[in-house]
């Protein structure tokens, strides 16, 4: 998968501004970015559902614009929302999409038996998929799309709304996808989950690629350290976030839980913080320094200053 100077515009709203990636055969590329930052775009795009109005995008060697029919052959899609039909069993779920999808009723029946032994849905095969629990609904989707055994599968936010565990068991399913040579394009808005599944990550922020690289490489990028601070009073916080701006610092995230985040790339920052906030007009109740969570790594990768934006 190649993809290069990739543009969209929905009216006023530049939602890809030059996106440049690749996706070697049979890797995962993690596509990372917070609400509204373009992933989703760039799948639909790859998915032949959207047009670039700019830029070309390659999927299994084929151009999306020029080939699409050739694109979708090559390629399976697992959205957020389960599309599995509630009303009938999972197995019959699986024996439709292979039918459709050309397989004689043998055959099919035969896939969907694979299927189901596969993702460990052979003891709820026979009961409707609308009493099965989110985890096994995900599963049902991922196994739906896998019956035309297509070479590349694009996961979009896989395991939202899954408790821990059926979470790790998703992920053990889709990390066996990649031992049989499938290319994947994972979009997630969790460093944690890109961590898991990807060997390569691209984080996008407001339409373009702002970092690249392995997890590890992203997460040592923001250096040792985080900084915590907290306020008497919440709007307290946004007095904090300007001193440190001005002081030449880069505070991190929306401080929406009361603490505001700021990375330590350089010796000097913890001595300029403290300056910064001594001399402004607060009460600070706490100022701590913390090995930064992987949540905190991306954060940081993601907070553009607002007057750079859209320059
Ligand atoms: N069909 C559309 N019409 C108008 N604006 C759109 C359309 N599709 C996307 N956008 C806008 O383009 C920007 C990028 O959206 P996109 O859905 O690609 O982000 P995302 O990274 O997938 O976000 P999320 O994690 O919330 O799914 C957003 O500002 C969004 O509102």
């Amino acid at each position: 998968m190649r993809v290069q100077g990739l543009t969209k515009r929905f009216g006023k709203v530049h939602a890809l501004q030059g996106v440049d990636l690749e996706v070697r055969p049979g890797t995962v590329l993690g596509l990372l970015g917070p609400n509204g930052a373009g992933k989703t775009t760039i799948v639909r795009i790859l998915s032949t559902l959207e047009r670039p109005d700019s830029g070309t995008a390659s999927v299994g060697g084929h151009d999306v614009v020029r080939e699409p029919h050739l694109v979708r052959r090559a390629i399976a899609v697992v959205g957020q929302y389960a599309t599995v039909d509630q009303g009938v069993s999972g197995r019959e779920n699986l024996y439709v999409v292979a039918r459709l999808l050309g397989l004689r009723p043998r055959a099919a029946r035969a896939r969907a038996e694979e299927l189901l032994e596969l993702f460990g849905l052979g003891a709820m095969a026979g009961r409707a998929a609308g009493g099965y629990s989110g985890g096994q609904r995900r599963r049902l989707d991922l196994a739906a799309s896998l019956i035309g055994r297509p070479g590349i599968l694009y996961l979009d936010e896989p395991s939202t709304g899954l408790d821990p565990h059926s979470r790790k068991e998703l992920w053990d399913l889709i990390r066996g996808l990649t031992d049989d040579g499938m290319t994947l394009l994972l979009t997630t808005q969790h460093m944690e989950e890109a961590e898991a599944l990807a060997g390569d990550v691209v984080v996008v922020d407001r339409g373009r690629v702002v970092a690249a690289g392995t997890p590890k490489e992203l997460r040592s990028r923001i250096g040792g350290q985080m900084l915590h601070v907290r306020t008497a009073a919440t709007a307290d916080l946004e007095t904090a976030r300007s001193a440190l701006r001005a002081a030449g610092l880069a505070p991190a995230g929306d401080g929406e839980d009361g603490v505001l985040r700021m990375p330590l790339t350089r010796d000097d920052h913890l001595t300029a913080a403290l300056r910064a906030l001594a001399g402004a007009d607060i009460v600070v109740t706490g100022f701590e320094t913390r090995t930064p969570s992987l949540d905190e790594a991306f954060l940081a990768l993601t907070s553009v200053p607002r007057d750079r934006e859209d320059q």
